[in-house]
């Protein structure tokens, strides 16, 4: 560790390294940009409809534990290799959580888990962890919170989250605008799907705005716009991944004019927060993608080590390999929701390649 744990008083400033310090300090490696490079590829060819096959973003809700975070990437990573012609499967790293009201924030804030906020600590380790990570080969996901984090951790995010508290927020939209991976944009806690059809519009135009640099200075960033934002669909007061409710946000991006692609996520509002109706969720694309649904791109799926969720109590360390946020899906079920998918991805494969008289007997 670099940095001083620094007292904390109200108002007290804490000293940061800048994000080229922390960059010098923990460099992403040959093998983790090449990691790094290769996925981004493969989702933007997902995303553009160059390719058949599926995103799959898979992972704990949120990283607190970084020896359990490399044990669950060790398995992910055969899973990767084994599907790899159907699936591209990205972890999620999640280090930051936006909460409803109260909670834990995630690693980058709270890396101690005491409330103690030494944010610069937390930065060191979640790079750490993330390069270590794409290093071993493990391509990785993360949702934007705080948009100041990403000029310390974005050359090392293959795909990023703008979460459904924040599809709405300009900053977000802007900081997607500039960004150099795909940006899913997720639906509104209620279920609104056009807030997140607005701010991939916006995403995908050029914005003026403030962002840090590599120095530490605040500057005008002038940005192209991200070709690749995107929807996530996670479902609201009621779940939206049925085909019906597909199809719907399905017209209203080709209404704005954008590419009818879809990445559904299996947990949030549409698991109803019961992580056990991942699986429902799950074999209902599985089914609706075997059955030739071209605009399902991606797949989001909340799972750990073990199943289920822990409190955080203080004093007492978590059980490292259970979710200290959203409830997750265990290690075994996951594996065969990824053989599911997988198969799913095969079954739409071959459907396509039928000649159209046999498709439509
Ligand atoms: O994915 C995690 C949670 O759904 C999100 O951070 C909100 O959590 P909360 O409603 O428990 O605060
Ligand atoms: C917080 C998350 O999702 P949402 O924004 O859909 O609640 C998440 O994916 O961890």
């Amino acid at each position: 560790m670099t940095v001083d744990v620094a007292p904390r008083a109200p108002g007290f400033v804490s000293e940061l390294l800048t994000p080229a310090q922390l960059k010098r300090l923990i460099p992403c490696g040959a093998t983790a940009a090449a990691t790094v490079q290769q996925a981004r590829q493969g989702v933007r060819a997902i995303l553009q409809g160059r390719s058949d096959r599926l995103l799959v973003l898979i992972g704990p809700c949120s990283i607190h534990d970084c020896m359990a975070a490399r044990h669950y990437a060790r398995r992910l990573l055969h899973l990767r290799e084994q599907w790899g012609q159907e699936l591209e499967i990205v972890m999620r790293a999640y280090l930051e959580k936006p909460r409803t009201a109260l909670g834990w924030t995630g690693l980058l804030n709270d890396p101690f888990l005491d409330g103690s906020g030494l944010i610069a600590q937390g930065l060191e380790i979640g790079r750490s962890l993330l390069e270590e990570l794409n290093a071993m080969g493990m391509p990785v996901a993360h949702e934007v919170v705080a948009p100041a984090s990403m000029s310390y951790l974005d050359d090392l995010l293959s795909w990023v989250a703008i979460g459904a508290r924040t599809s709405a927020s300009p900053v977000h939209r802007q900081l997607a605008s500039g960004l150099g991976m795909p940006v899913g944009f997720k639906n509104g806690v209620e279920g609104q799907v056009q807030v997140a059809v607005d701010a991939i519009q916006s995403a995908r135009h050029p914005h003026s705005f403030l962002a840090l640099q590599p120095h530490g200075q605040l500057g005008v960033y002038h940005s192209t716009g991200n070709p690749d934002a995107h929807l996530v669909m996670r479902g609201g007061t009621r779940p939206n991944y049925d085909a019906d409710s597909l199809a719907a946000a399905a017209a209203q991006l080709r209404a704005a004019g954008l590419p009818e692609v879809l990445v559904v996520d299996a947990s949030h509002g549409n698991s109803q927060k019961d992580h056990r109706r991942q699986s429902f969720v799950c074999a209902d694309l599985a089914a609706q993608i075997s059955a030739g649904n071209a605009a399902i791109g991606g797949v989001m799926i909340e799972s750990h080590l073990a199943a289920g969720r822990q409190d955080l109590k203080p004093g007492v360390p978590p059980a490292p390999e259970l979710s200290i946020t959203d409830a997750c899906i265990g290690w075994e079920e996951s594996a065969e929701l990824l053989r599911l998918l997988a198969h799913a991805v095969r079954a739409r494969r071959s459907r396509s390649r039928q000649p159209a008289a046999e498709a439509a007997c």
